[in-house]
Formats: structure tokens, sequence, C-alpha cells
């Protein structure tokens, strides 16, 4: 994906002049010389006035641009500049083949209107030139770059989205992010009524919290809140007004007799900030069986910590909540100003390690891949669309990888094959073996880690993480536009059907009430996929019993670069290890079953370390993501990480998660698989395999291995349907 790159001026490091040849020259010229010297410039100077003053203008802004921050860009010189960045993001989208420029990246938009508003900038530079030369007061930069790397930051993307109107001047791309806050002096003497009254004012701003939203039961939201809720006191402000001298937060819990339940809220408070007493709980209001009548107490977090048997710990980067029992509602009153001052202190105890969130390296090395893709041979086949069947199947699946082209690029007789380009030969693998949670701000919105516990202490390596608004309305929307199009035109063609194994099939047809005796021939030799005529039959039969995905590859938008870099910086995941991004929706009563997104048992480390799974809508009912002992309702912008491997590379099966059956409305997300072990081919869209023999376009239906995974439609065409087929014969009956 390309980039602007920001404040390109040279900054001074190549010399004037490396050498010198030319003759001394004498120190004070000859009397009729600087006679004739003078004429000569008179006239040059009236022939010329406007240029030389154009030229003198010029380098007094480059001055002025030296003088101040050379990371700023402000106007554009070069025009050209801007068509280079557009022909550079066809460039790269060239092997998008679905994604063409894809014509839903809310980015796509913002790129015409920065064109725009650089040639507004531009033609006012020019007629400020002429008119008022004195008066240049702007920066001046000499030339925008454009390079494959992701070395923009939010705030530099979000300060140019908003200079070409796209954000609006002062606000955050999201409306909801300040509710009007009544503003309250801190005030010991606050009374109930008027904490009351603030809740209120906050709820009827119609966001609801996440209180609801996570779980560490399997049972309902729905029943929880019935549990727990007492509508009036227990509204919470989960929105940080951080303009506001004070800002208070709810942060209600579980109930005490099914031991089951904690919520979350007051997201802009950190354990840290807690700690340092920065934050300072006011009102404790007790709301248990025996204590109706609220108790007003001054304590500090850590004290009602001990007190209540809160699960309540992190760092100043990520907030951790898990409970274990009773029913509570607390009420944080959080001054914002001491948080602000005592915040830059220096006393995090257990301060996150982040990698680097520029990955320049990377980035280029993906552009080169991209280029090479054309000429890559089979070997080079793609596999992180692999299917996810599990350790029943380990054998095949080795050697599907190995078919696949996951290359071990570190191995002797790869580096020895004369026929793979230098690129693949000389790839270097890294690793990820750990997630770097912290709070990040993007477009302007505070987007805080927060870690969910499950309800009983495990000592599986298995965290999971949330982060609200993560993606932006707009931006989660225009990703359902561009999943719902492509749906749309692939489903022109029936898909042709695969299954992990012949096993899988049996017992889909047995759901489907068909006794059938399945023979070699159904099948598309040397495919797990079923022929088109049998495919066409279980299509009917199988009721459309899957959900639908399609994809993006990093690279083929500007939204691709933006999203890798915000998940490097909020959850230290590192671009290089990310395959393609899916888009899923689940139709209502679909779902997806328990699963773990890596091969337990396997010991090959280029499998998927980490998973980040982000909600594109809100679903009305159902559609949860749940884990042991800890579940998540999709809510628009949402974002979820977990990893699946532990530090040492090794699948955790207590990573299993499933999607819960869509009950009302769809459901839409984007994922995104880090790995722990990256390779050549990661990242990069496969090419289309010679079989089975198929229309152009055609979709295909992946059924994972039945207990363990369900049937998903795909727009694109992997290696995952390529299973070792004289193995797969022996089992046909
Ligand atoms: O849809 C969900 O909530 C989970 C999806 C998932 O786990 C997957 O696609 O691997
Ligand atoms: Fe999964």
């Amino acid at each position: 994906m390309v980039k602007r790159k920001l404040g390109s001026i040279r900054t001074g490091n190549e010399k004037e002049s490396d050498f010198n040849n030319s003759p001394p020259k004498p120190l004070f010229p000859s009397i009729p010389m600087v006679i004739l010297l003078l004429v000569v410039g008179v006239i040059f100077g009236y022939v010329f006035h406007s240029e030389i003053s154009k030229v003198v203008n010029a380098v007094s802004e480059i001055k002025i641009s030296f003088s101040q921050s050379p990371k700023i860009v402000k106007e554009v010189k070069e025009q050209n500049k801007v068509e280079n960045e557009e022909e550079h993001v066809f460039e790269n989208a060239k092997y998008a083949k679905n994604y063409e420029n894809f014509e839903n990246d809310p980015y796509d938009a913002e790129l015409q209107k920065l064109k725009e508003k650089y040639k507004i900038l531009e033609q006012n530079q020019e007629h400020s030139q002429n008119q008022e030369q004195s008066n240049i007061k702007t920066e001046k930069v000499e030339e925008i770059i454009f390079e494959d790397d992701d070395d923009i930051t939010e705030e530099e993307y979000m300060r140019i989205r908003r200079e070409a109107g796209v954000l609006k001047k002062e606000e955050t791309s999201n409306k909801k992010r300040k509710p009007e806050l009544k503003k309250v002096e801190r005030n010991e003497d606050l009374m109930e009524s008027e904490i009351e009254e603030l809740d209120m004012n906050h709820d009827s701003d119609e966001e609801q919290s996440v209180d609801n939203d996570v779980g560490n039961s399997k049972e309902s939201p729905e029943t929880q809140k019935e549990h727990d809720f007492d509508d009036e006191t227990s509204k919470s402000i989960s929105d940080n007004n951080f303009n506001d001298s004070q800002t208070r937060k709810t942060i209600s819990k579980g109930d005490s007799e099914d031991n089951s339940k904690t919520f979350v809220s007051g997201r802009e408070i950190s354990a840290k900030d807690i700690a340092d007493e920065s934050v300072t709980v006011e009102d404790v209001d007790i709301e248990g069986e025996n204590d109706k009548n609220s108790e007003i107490k001054h304590v500090t977090f850590d004290s009602l910590d001990a007190r209540e048997g809160w699960t309540v710990s992190g760092d100043e980067n990520i907030i951790k909540f898990g409970g274990r029992n009773s029913k509570k509602y607390v009420n944080l009153k959080v001054d914002q100003d001491s948080m602000k001052n005592k915040g830059k202190s220096e006393s995090a105890k257990n301060k996150v390690n982040q990698d680097s969130i520029k990955n320049k390296a990377t980035n280029k090395q993906n552009s080169v891949n991209a280029k090479l893709k054309k000429e890559t041979d089979s070997k080079t086949a793609n596999n992180n669309d692999k299917s996810k069947s599990r350790s029943k199947h380990e054998n095949l699946k080795e050697k599907q990888k190995q078919k696949d082209g996951v290359q071990d690029t570190s191995s002797e007789s790869l580096k020895n094959d004369p026929n793979l380009p230098d690129e693949i030969k000389n790839f270097k693998a890294t690793f990820q073996k750990t997630l770097t949670p912290k709070k990040t701000f993007i477009d302007g919105r505070r987007v805080p880690a927060v870690e969910l516990l499950p309800q009983k202490e495990t000592n599986s390596s298995v965290k999971v993480y949330l982060f609200d608004e993560f993606l932006s309305e707009e931006e989660a929307d225009g990703l359902i536009k561009a999943h719902d199009a492509h749906v749309k035109q692939a489903s022109q063609n029936p898909p042709i059907l695969c299954f992990d194994s012949v096993n899988t099939l049996q017992k889909h047809l047995k759901d489907a009430k068909k006794k059938i005796r399945i023979s070699p021939k159904d099948f598309t030799e040397g495919t797990t996929c079923v022929n088109q005529t049998f495919s066409a039959k279980l299509k009917k039969w199988l009721h459309g019993n899957w959900s639908y995905s399609t994809a993006f590859y990093p690279g083929e938008s500007r939204f691709s670069s933006i999203l890798a870099f915000r998940i490097n910086n909020a959850m230290g995941l590192k671009p290089s290890h990310g395959g393609k991004f899916q888009l899923t929706s689940y139709p209502i009563g679909k779902a997806y079953k328990t699963h773990t997104d890596c091969n337990v048992g396997s010991i090959d480390k280029r499998d998927r370390m980490a998973s980040v799974l982000i909600y594109l809508n809100t679903v009305k009912d159902g559609g949860k993501t749940e884990f042991p002992g800890i579940w998540v309702k999709p809510r628009k912008g949402r974002a979820l990480l977990w990893n699946n491997m532990n530090s040492d590379g090794v699948c955790e099966e207590t990573s299993r998660h499933e999607a819960a059956v869509v009950k009302k409305g769809q459901k839409y997300i984007l994922i995104r698989w880090y790995y722990y072990q990256n390779f050549y081919s990661l990242g990069k869209r496969p090419e289309e395999p010679n079989l089975p023999k198929r229309k152009e376009g055609q979709p295909r239906v992946s059924c994972d291995e039945y207990n363990n995974g369900s049937c998903r439609w795909y727009d694109e065409w992997g290696y995952d349907h390529l299973l070792d087929y004289q193995q797969q014969k022996l089992t046909l009956i």
C-alpha cells in the first residue's frame, strides 16, 4: 500500500559540495569588470524581476519550513506527486482481482478529496505568491514522496484528513464521543440526586455501555441485565469527555447468587491511575441484599478491590476486569486534572514492552513481494487461507501445507532451488511471540485496551482483549458495503463445495437426511471438492448453511495499511505477520462451531498466533463470540484480540471459541490472523489454482471438520481444497 511520506523536506544531510576542483578565483575583480557586471545586472533585473522575486520568495519559504517541524506537510509544490500516489494505489491494486481499487474503501473518497484539496492549496499558493509575496507564512514542502510503508501515525493521518475536509476541524469522526455532561466541580458533597441526573443525561444519549456486552459466563446478556441492573442507579457513563474536569464512571458487577457475571465499563480508568490515587472512588454505592441503602465512602480503588474481591489490575495501558462474586455498583469520580498530572509520573510497575510501530522494511518487502507475485510459480501458492481442520487430519494438513507452498525458507533444499526468485530464497522469517495491547488514540478517540478475565482463574496463556470503537462507523459501513457487493457479484454462480474430509461430507448428508453413497467419481480428482453436478445437489440439501467470506489483502487499499498500522499500534502485532483481511457475514440462523484458529498438536510455527476480530455491526440478538468462560457481544467498531498460541509457539487448546447463532439481523465481522512465524507468501493474494474446473468467478464453500468447524463460502480460491488425493481416496467408500 502506498503511503505519503510526510515532511520529506531534505534535512541537509547531503553535503553542499563534496569537492571543488575549479582554479582559485581572484578575491577582487577588476574595475571594468565591476562596471560590466553592474550594467548586466540592471538589465537582467529589469527583464526578470518577477522571476527573481519568486526565487527569493521560495528561498524564504523554505527557510520557514526548515525552522519549523520538518514533519509537516501543508502545501504541495508538485501536483503530479498526488497523481503518482494514485498510480501507485492502482499499481498495487492490480493484484486484487476482485478488489481492484477496493471500490468501497472509505479512504478512496478521501484520496479524491485530498487531491482536490491539494489543487486548491496549490492554486492558493500561486495566488498568494503573485499577490502578497511577503505575506507567506505557511510552511512549504518541497516534495511529497509516497512510499510503501506504514510510517504515518494516526495523528498525522487524521490531520491530513481534517485538512482535506474529510473530518471536521475540531470533531472526531465519531459523533457520539462527547456526551453532554454537566460540568461539576470536584465536590465532596455531590448529592446523590445530582449523580443520578448526570447518569440519566448520559443514558439518554442512547449509547449503551459495554456492560451488557461482555461477560464471563455462558448466560445470555439479557438475563444478566435482569439480575444486575437497577435501571436508575447503575446507568453507566462509558464515554470520556476529555475536556471535562470530572467524569464519573460506573462499574457494575455480577450477581452473587450464581457467581457468574462481570460487566465492564469505566473504560478510561487504568489501574495505574487508580494505584496513583489520581482516580478516587468517591461514591461506593453498595446495593447488595443486606445494604440497600447506599453507603457513601471514600476509598481508593485499591482498598475497594481488596474489600470487595474485585479483580482489577493492569498498568497504565490495560485495564483488567474480571470478578468473582457479589452485586455492586460503583460510581467512580475521576479527577481528570490530577489524572493528567499524575498520569505522567513514573510509577507503572509492569510497563508493557512495545514492538516498534514502524515497520518500513516489512512493508517495502511486501511491495517487492507483490511485484514478484506474477513471477512466482505454484510452489509459492498461498496457504494463509488454510483450513481450520484440526488434529484428526493433522498429517494430511502437514502434507497439504507442503503442497500449498508454505515454504520453510531456511531449509537448504529451498535455498538451492534454482527456479525460485531470490526474494523468496532470501526471505528471512521473523517471529511474533506475544501481544502487547495498549491504549491508543484513533481519529482522536481514546481507545483503551481492556483485558477480559474469565470467571475462573485458569493457567491458560490465552488472553482476550477488547477495544471499543476501534473502527469508526464510516469505516465499518464501508467494509460491509464492499463485502455485500462482492458476495452479490460472486453469487451469480452457484458454489463448488469442498470438504475437509469424506467423513465431514457424510455427516452433512446425514443432517440433510440423505442416504447417498459417495464415490470417488463425485470428487474432482486431486481435490477435496465435489464436482459441479454434486455441488448443485448439495447446495440444495445443505440449505446454504454457511457464512460468507470475502477478503482483501495488504496493499490492495489504503484502508488495509491504516488498519495494519492501527493494529500494530494498539495490539503490538507486526504488519508483516498478518495474512489477508477477511470479511465475513453470518445471515440469520448461522453460526460457527467451536474451533481453534491454530492447529492443536502441530509443530509448525507458521500458524495463527493471534486473531483480531472486529465487529462491523451491532447484532440485534445472538452472534456472540464465546470463549471458555468469556463471551462478547458484537458491537459496531469493537475489536477483540486474543492469542491462540503461547509464547513458545504452541497452539493452545484453550483458545477454542465459537460464533453463536445469529438470532436477529445479520452479523458482519472482519478478521485478520497474525502468524507466529511469517513466510514469504503470507498476506499475498493466492493465485487461482487450476483445479477444480469451474467458471470464472465461481465461489466455493469449504466445510471444515464437522465437529470442530462449519461451512464457509468464499469468493476466492486458495489451495486449502487440495489434499493428498491418494490418501483421501482410501477412505472413500
Ligand atoms: O464470528 C465470530 O464471532 C468468530 C469467528 C471466528 O472465530 C473465525 O472466523 O475464526
Ligand atoms: Fe476463530
